[in-house]
């Protein structure tokens, strides 16, 4: 519906690949100069290793097509990204636990510094990784009221990695964010504007996509050098922490991910998520 939407909206499109092929589609109007890029892995855009890797080579890809904008959603009833896929959490083989978590690096490094603007138009469910992926946009419009975002790990009995906590500081500040870390709040759509999660509240997804646009095209008139430079200097150091303790980082969600209390509260979170 949302693809549809989209071909509606724009022009001239490069670059599309059909839902039943991809786990991504990504569509390009040449004249807004603007990308689309849509999650369809159902039932929840769950991040697995493979979707990590598509999303990463999407985004390098746009690099080279040399994008204005970009605006990142989900073709699924309901869910915007469900996070990283917690089956791979559970009794995991190490060395692909290793690749996942490495690659999500690599895919938020690039998603969190990209040289052109993005908006995630969030039009359902957001948890965790899904919270993070909208975080590190520049600008979000949720559909509300009925979906809710936040970080939800410790809700898991795990830890959202300092990269995590520093993006959600970076949004929401020091304080609210250390109290929804703290107690995985999911906020709704309501809840999430009125702490500054997200930029604005929309009752559906077309208003959504408009209000995406609309964000962008405020850059019709910015150099993309002052752009890009601006937006370094305020991500510089999230960013530096991550890159000079990439194995540190790894070697702690492994380590920690691989310990008896950690698969037990794993465990049971997917119990009640079957229930
Ligand atoms: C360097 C790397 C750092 C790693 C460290 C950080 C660690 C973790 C970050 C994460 O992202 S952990 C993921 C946390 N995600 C969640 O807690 C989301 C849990 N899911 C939900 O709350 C709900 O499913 C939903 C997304 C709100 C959707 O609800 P709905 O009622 O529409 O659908 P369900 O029936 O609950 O789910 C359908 C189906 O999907 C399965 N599923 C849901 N979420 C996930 C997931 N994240 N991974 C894998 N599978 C998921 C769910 O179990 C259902 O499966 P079936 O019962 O149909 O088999």
């Amino acid at each position: 519906m949302l693809r549809r939407y989209i071909l509606n909206k724009t022009n001239t499109f490069i670059n599309y690949r059909y839902a039943s092929q991809s786990m991504l589609q990504s569509t390009i109007d040449d004249k807004l100069g603007i990308a689309t890029l849509v999650m369809n892995k159902p039932p929840v855009n769950s991040l697995n290793l493979e979707f990590l890797e598509e999303i990463k080579s999407q985004l390098t890809q746009f690099k080279n097509d040399k994008i204005r904008g970009m605006i990142l959603t989900s073709d699924l009833q309901k869910i915007f990204c469900a996070g990283l896929d917690i089956t791979e959490f559970s009794n995991p083989n190490p060395e692909r636990l290793s690749k996942i978590c490495t690659t999500f690096q690599d895919t938020w490094l690039a998603l969190y510094l990209t040289q052109f603007p993005t908006v995630a138009v969030i039009n359902g469910h957001s948890p965790a990784g899904g919270c993070l992926l909208a975080m590190s946009c520049d600008y979000r419009v949720m559909v509300g009221p009925n979906y809710t975002i936040g970080l939800n790990e410790t809700k898991l009995g795990i830890v959202a990695p300092k990269w995590f906590q520093d993006c959600m500081v970076a949004v929401i500040g020091q304080r609210k964010a250390e109290v929804s870390l703290t107690t995985g709040k999911m906020y709704t759509t309501d809840q999430a504007l009125q702490i500054g999660l997200v930029d604005e509240s929309v009752p559906d997804v077309d208003n959504a996509i408009n209000k995406g646009i609309q964000f962008l095209n405020n850059f019709q008139k910015i150099s993309p050098w002052a752009y890009k430079m601006t937006k370094d200097i305020r991500r510089q150091p999230t960013v530096q922490w991550l890159i000079d303790n990439k194995q540190k980082d790894l070697d702690f969600v492994v380590k920690s991910m691989m310990s008896p209390n950690v698969q037990k509260s794993i465990g049971l979170y997917l119990q009640s998520l079957k229930k």
